[in-house]
């Protein structure tokens, strides 16, 4: 029976597709059975991790750990391990690779391989690095049906010949280093997570924090922007002074932007994009009537650097995601803040969308004096940091190296 790729964008609702897909309403596809169906989708990893929790034991992963308490990429994991041990005669996957390290997503697509033999796995994927090789048919979505997929290239870009805008205050850092991690080592119990993690990162520099899954990425992070009990004690300085030692929450917000997936997830989107980026002034939504003109402006002027001045009044939610996100980085950079945190930005981005993001970054690198700090699974293409931070898992905890 085929195996098949189903390419989308970010414009698509994966979820309904595979809804479709489940209930054999694609004539495309014949499928192999029409009851013996799994899926993986993120509802299904949330249920999946409700479930362990009602019957408070690991039902479905064998590592003993609690899966609640595990990275954003073991949980994927454990749950796409579950689902290939159970075989089932079809097999939707969204997105599965997305997320997954490299050694984790070879390791899959060599399972996935083994399993095509008997079961048919329909994989939908937003970038084209990630298809399989055991797939026989290729489609995409368009319009909610599918169509045969073929290459094209990328249309849309940033402006490249318009600078990003200038702050209205310049804020300054005159020491050597803004932050540093010196012997920073993190351990839960017996399992270690860190082992003397040395690490000076300088104004103005532009680094990748890269690593596979569970190697203690969101840890560091964590430990940087506060929330993490972790980062106490140890000898980690932040903008000149040791963790824990005085600033407030409010201080640091003041000095750090700070992009997550999920962030994007916690506004309802009834503002304008406009409103949005001016809303990084604030550090809250719905102030439009306090701003200033020359806010007003400089928000403006970041929205023609990603190509939305025709979109000003257009409700965030309205936005595509890759929209969505490069106006949450304007966002978080209209201040220009000393510190820029990007934590996995292009996950569940299609191709397109990807290289958008990754431009818009390679030029605030270019054109702003903000730190940067890129935390990813994966090298992206064409993102270009000073340096990247690699961070090595070993049994005594990731150790970390400068390349
Ligand atoms: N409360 C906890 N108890 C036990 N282990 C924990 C706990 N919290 C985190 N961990 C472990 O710490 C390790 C590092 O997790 P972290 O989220 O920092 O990894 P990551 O590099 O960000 O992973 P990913 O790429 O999957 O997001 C993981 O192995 C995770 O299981």
């Amino acid at each position: 029976m085929e195996s098949v790729l189903i390419f989308h964008n970010n414009q698509t609702n994966t979820h309904d597709i595979a809804d479709k897909l489940r209930k054999n309403q694609f004539s495309e596809i014949e499928l192999k059975s029409i009851s013996n169906i799994k899926v993986y989708n993120p509802k299904a990893l949330e249920a999946f991790i409700r479930e362990e929790e009602i019957h408070d034991t690991n039902v479905f992963n064998t590592t003993g750990q609690p899966i609640k308490t595990m990275s954003g990429g073991e949980q994927k994991k454990a749950m796409l391990n579950y689902l290939v041990t159970q075989a089932p005669e079809v097999l939707i996957l969204d997105n599965p690779f997305d997320h997954l390290d490299l050694a984790s997503q070879e390791a899959l697509k060599n399972r996935l391989e083994k399993l095509a033999e008997k079961s048919q796995i329909i994989v939908l994927a937003s970038r084209k690095e990630d298809a399989p090789n055991f797939i026989s048919k290729k489609y995409k979505v368009e319009n909610d049906s599918l169509i045969p997929f073929e290459d094209s290239g990328n249309s849309e870009t940033i402006h490249a010949d318009i600078q990003i805008p200038e702050p209205i205050i310049h804020q300054t850092f005159e020491a050597p280093y803004l932050i540093q991690l010196k012997n920073v080592s993190v351990s839960y119990g017996e399992k270690h997570i860190l082992k003397d993690i040395n690490w000076n990162i300088k104004p103005g520099e532009f680094w990748q924090l890269i690593g596979p899954n569970g190697s203690g990425k969101t840890t560091i992070l964590s430990m940087i922007t506060g929330d993490n009990v972790k980062g106490y004690g140890q000898d980690l300085f932040l903008f000149g002074k040791k963790k824990g030692t005085g600033e407030t929450v409010w201080e640091l917000k003041e000095k750090i932007g700070y992009f997550t997936t999920a962030l994007t997830q916690q506004f309802n989107g009834n503002n304008t994009t406009l409103e949005m980026v001016i809303g990084g002034f604030f550090d809250a939504v719905g102030l439009y009537n306090k701003a200033t003109d020359l806010q007003k402006q400089i928000a403006f002027q970041w929205l023609k650097v990603i190509n939305l001045e025709n979109e000003i009044n257009t409700r965030f939610r309205n936005l595509s995601l890759g929209k969505q996100r490069m106006v949450m980085i304007a966002r978080a950079m209209v201040k220009h803040p000393l510190l820029l945190i990007l934590d996995e930005p292009t996950t569940g981005l299609d191709d397109e969308n990807a290289q958008l993001l990754v431009s818009f970054i390679n030029k605030i690198a270019a054109e702003s004096k903000t730190t940067i700090l890129y935390v990813s699974h994966r090298k992206e293409t064409g993102l270009q940091p000073d340096y990247n931070f690699t961070l090595q898992p070993t049994i005594h905890g990731s150790e970390g190296f400068i390349n």
